[in-house]
C-alpha cells in the first residue's frame, strides 16, 4: 500500500492550527518536527532515557517546524493541495504566523511511514492514570496506580497523543464507572476501546471502515492481555448493528459524527451515554443540533484547541 505525505514548513506557534487543518483533510497521522522541541532534548527536558543528547549527533531543524501528515493514496490528497495552502496562509487572520507555508507532497512506502512514526512517538500520559507506551519502548508503570496501553500505531490513526483522542479518553475516564457494555465506532489502532476494558468495561466492540485499521486495532489488542478478547470488525459506522449498549464511543470527524446519531440513537438502552470526539470548531454547533433533534441530552462538553468532544444522554420521550 502507498501512502502520500504532505510536509508544511511553518513557524513553532502554528504547529498545532496547521496538524489541525491537515487532520481535518483526513490525515491518518501527523508527525511533527519542531526547533523548539531540540532545543529542549539538548537541555535533557526531552530525554526521558535520562541521558545528555548532543545536538550534533541528532539530525534536526534549527529553525521553525515541519508538520507531516500521511494520507492513504486512495485519498488523492494532492487534489486538494491549493486549498490546504489557502488556509494556511489563512491562519494570519487569526494572528499566527504560518509563512513560509511551503507545502510539499510525496509518496512514501508502508516501511518509510513506521520509521517516522518511531521517531517521533514515546509513552504519553494521556490521563492521570493511563499511559500510552509504544510498543517497541520498555516504559515500566511508574506507580500502582498507572496503567498502561501498549500500541502499535502502524498504519492506523489513534497514539493516544491527538487532542481528539487524548479527549476521547478523558471522556471515558468521566462516564465508565465499570460494567458496561460499549461499542467502539472507528476503533483506528483500537486505543479508545483497550482503555474502556482497563477502566473496566465488560463488553466492548470495535468497528472500522478501513481494513487497514481492523488488523492494526487486532493487533493492538492482543499487545494489551486485558483486551485481547475484544472483537473488531469492519463495518461502515452502525449500519447493520441492532444491539443495546450502555456507551457508544466515536472519535469521527463531524460530518461523520451526523448520521452516526440516529444510529447510535438506535444501540443505547435509556440513559445510554454517546461520547464524540473529532469535532472541529466549526461543527460544534452542528453536532449539538443533530443531538437535539435525536433526542439526545448534552451532559457535557470538553474542549482541547480547536477541537470538541460532547457526552450526550439517550433520554426517552417522556423524560426530555
Ligand atoms: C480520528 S480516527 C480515531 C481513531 C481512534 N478511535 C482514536 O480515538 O484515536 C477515526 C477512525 O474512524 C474511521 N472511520 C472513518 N469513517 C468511518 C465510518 N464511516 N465507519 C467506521 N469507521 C470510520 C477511520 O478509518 C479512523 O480509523
Amino acid at each position: 500500500m502507498q501512502w502520500t505525505e504532505v510536509s508544511i514548513i511553518t513557524t513553532s506557534e502554528a504547529v498545532e492550527a496547521v496538524s489541525n487543518i491537515l487532520m481535518t483533510y483526513g490525515a491518518t497521522g501527523v508527525s511533527i518536527e519542531d526547533a523548539k522541541d531540540f532545543e529542549k532534548l539538548s537541555t535533557g527536558m526531552y530525554g526521558h532515557h535520562g541521558g545528555y543528547i548532543d545536538l550534533e549527533d541528532v539530525p534536526h531543524i534549527s529553525k521553525g517546524a515541519i508538520v507531516s501528515a500521511y494520507y492513504p493514496e486512495s485519498r488523492h490528497i494532492d487534489q486538494h493541495a491549493a486549498e490546504i495552502s489557502s488556509e494556511v496562509q489563512g491562519l494570519t487572520e487569526f494572528g499566527l504566523k504560518s509563512a513560509p507555508g511551503e507545502l510539499k507532497i510525496s509518496p512514501v512506502a508502508d516501511e518509510n511511514w513506521k520509521t517516522a512514526w518511531e521517531k517521533y512517538y514515546h509513552p504519553f500520559a494521556v490521563t492521570r492514570y493511563l499511559t500510552v507506551v509504544p510498543s517497541w519502548d520498555d516504559y515500566k508503570p511508574k506507580n500502582s496506580l498507572e496503567q498502561l496501553i501498549r500500541l502499535d500505531p502502524g498504519m492506523a490513526f489513534g497514539t493516544g497523543t491527538h487532542p481528539t483522542t487524548q479527549l476521547s479518553l478523558q471522556a471515558l475516564e468521566m462516564v465508565l464507572r465499570g460494567g458496561e457494555s460499549i461499542i467502539d465506532v472507528g476503533t483506528g489502532s483500537g486505543v479508545l476501546s483497550i482503555a474502556a476494558k482497563l477502566m473496566g468495561a465488560k463488553k466492548i466492540t470495535a468497528y472500522d471502515v478501513d481494513d487497514v485499521a481492523v488488523e492494526s486495532a487486532k493487533k493492538n489488542m492482543r499487545l494489551n492481555p486485558q483486551a485481547a478478547d475484544i472483537p473488531v470488525a469492519v463495518n461502515d459506522l452502525l449500519k447493520g448493528i441492532h444491539t443495546q449498549v450502555d456507551l457508544v464511543v466515536a472519535n469521527i470527524l463531524a460530518e461523520i459524527i451526523v448520521p452516526l446519531v440516529p444510529q447510535a440513537y438506535e444501540n443505547l438502552k435509556p440513559g445510554g451515554h454517546f461520547l464524540m470526539s473529532g469535532i472541529i470548531k466549526d461543527k460544534y454547533g452542528l453536532i449539538i443540533n443533530t443531538l437535539n433533534q435525536f433526542h439526545f441530552k448534552v451532559d457535557q462538553s470538553m474542549k482541547m484547541g480547536d477541537w470538541y468532544a460532547v457526552i450526550a444522554e439517550k433520554t426517552v420521550e417522556e423524560d426530555k
